[in-house]
């Protein structure tokens, strides 16, 4: 490859965000003007005909209406899949307070506190998403936050997919909203008189909730980038070609936008994964196929490098979403894995039990950013307040450091604050 192919490859479809911003800084400008009224309008123009202010909110019988119409099968598996991530994230959550003597009479740490508000995005467009409902609503319980809302994209008829409801529900969420796009991440962002205005929003989506959430950046926080899905399998010359073309495809098919890679240095094992990809293409629904082919030949494909260290070296560039390391030994190459949102090691671990059973957070950086983000977790709905305590020798132990440093940086309240102490406090 030339170093201009490679690096449109590296740069995936996040250009194409970059299309989205005028449209959704008109949505915003809109929200902004008119609040309800411009939410509805967006929601009537991109996803519900009949959206009103009046059946934005889920209600409760559409609650009930959904547990009666969830497949027994579904939520079995969905009850298995809550409480492995539950597992997960509960196994994350830090120690509420700590505090450590560091030098006499100086204690030091901090705090955690749950976010007090945060509003989820549960995408469905080109699929539902039940299972980023999971991914989003436990580690938010299970951090405690106090207020969650969701919102997600109505189908045509205005109804919220049911299995997505149910798995809200057993999250103990209730409040979610008949929103997608721009107009959710705008409302969520800003607030309107129906759509609280939360602390922080989280979740994946398409580019247009993407360049909203790049606009709204300032206004809230907007969490980490969570864009089109990216995946790359890492293959040696032992890996069964079947099983490489089979999780490449995995991620292939969420759309023409996802960037999925098979990465390998054994042309021999390049080539037949080819033909294999082919074979199990034929399989998928026409929609899906063609969401394959289009990302394949756009932003994916199979990468033959001269090694496994040049294989390695290219995921570490390229930073992907998921990585699955299907070689040999997966042990002896994780320690190589510098960047990457998820690792996942050996056969029997392919991304779309990642993605549905195994517990381990999927909503995950894209588009580089797994070089400086991490995968959604119990961190996501926490913050840490730094937490100090001192005894009097602890304070008579940094006085002099105080005061010089504040008289350097040329704050004379700082300095005279400790000064006048002496005078003031039994020291
Ligand atoms: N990184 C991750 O962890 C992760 C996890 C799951 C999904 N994803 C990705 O999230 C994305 C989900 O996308 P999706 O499309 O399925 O759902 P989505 O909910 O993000 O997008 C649908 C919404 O887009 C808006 N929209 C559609 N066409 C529009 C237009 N022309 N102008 C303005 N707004 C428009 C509509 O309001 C609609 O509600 C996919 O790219 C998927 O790969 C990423
Ligand atoms: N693989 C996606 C994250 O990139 C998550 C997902 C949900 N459903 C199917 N896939
Ligand atoms: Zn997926």
């Amino acid at each position: 490859m030339t170093p201009q192919e490679l690096a449109a490859l590296k740069r995936r479809a996040e250009l194409d965000i970059d299309k989205a911003l005028p449209i959704a800084q008109a949505v915003i400008d809109k929200i902004k003007q008119d609040g309800d009224r411009g939410v509805v309008e967006y929601a009537r123009k991109f996803d519900y005909a009949g959206a009103s202010v009046e059946n934005l909110k889920v209600t409760a019988a559409e609650f009930a209406q959904a547990q009666e119409l969830i497949d027994p099968e579904v939520r079995s598996a969905i009850e298995q899949s809550f409480a492995n991530i539950k597992a997960v994230h509960q196994r994350q959550m830090p120690e509420e307070m700590q505090l450590a003597e560091i030098d006499a009479g100086v204690f030091a740490g901090e705090k955690i506190s749950p976010i007090p508000s945060v509003g989820l995005y549960v995408p469905r467009g080109r699929g539902a998403f039940p299972s980023m409902m999971l991914m989003l609503a436990i580690p938010a319980m299970v951090a405690g936050v106090n207020r969650v809302i969701v919102c997600t994209p109505p189908d045509k008829q205005g109804n919220v997919e049911p299995v997505s409801l149910v798995a809200a529900e057993m999250a103990g969420v209730k409040e979610v909203y008949k929103l997608g796009g721009v107009q959710a991440i705008a409302a969520m962002a800003l607030g309107t008189a129906t759509i609280p205005k939360v602390d922080k929003i989280i979740g994946p989506c398409s580019i247009y909730g993407a360049a909203a959430k790049r606009l709204l950046y300032g206004t809230v926080d907007v969490g980490l980038p969570a864009g089109p899905s990216e995946s790359i399998v890492l293959a040696d010359e032992t890996t069964d070609p079947q099983l490489a073309a089979l999780d490449l495809l995995i991620e292939a098919e969420h759309g023409s936008d996802s960037a999925a890679l098979l990465v390998t240095h054994s042309e021999a094992v390049a080539r037949k994964a080819s033909e294999y990809v082919a074979d199990y293409l034929k399989r998928l629904p026409d929609w899906r196929r063609e969401f394959c082919e289009q990302g394949l030949a756009s932003y994916g494909g199979i990468l033959l490098t001269a090694s496994l260290e040049e294989s390695i070296n290219f995921i570490n560039d390229y930073a992907p979403e998921h990585l699955e390391v299907l070689v040999k030994d997966p042990f002896s190459v994780v320690g190589k894995i510098k960047n990457a949102g998820e690792i996942l090691l050996g056969a029997y671990t392919p991304s779309s039990m990642a993605t549905y059973a195994i517990g381990v957070n999927a909503v995950l950086p894209t588009g580089g950013f797994a070089r400086s983000y991490s995968a959604v977790s119990v961190f996501d709905f926490l913050k840490r307040s730094t937490l100090a305590y001192l005894t009097p020798e602890g304070f008579n132990r940094l006085k002099q450091t105080t005061q010089t440093l504040a008289a350097y940086e040329e704050f004379p309240a700082h300095g005279m604050a400790i000064r006048e102490r002496e005078g003031l406090l039994d020291l």
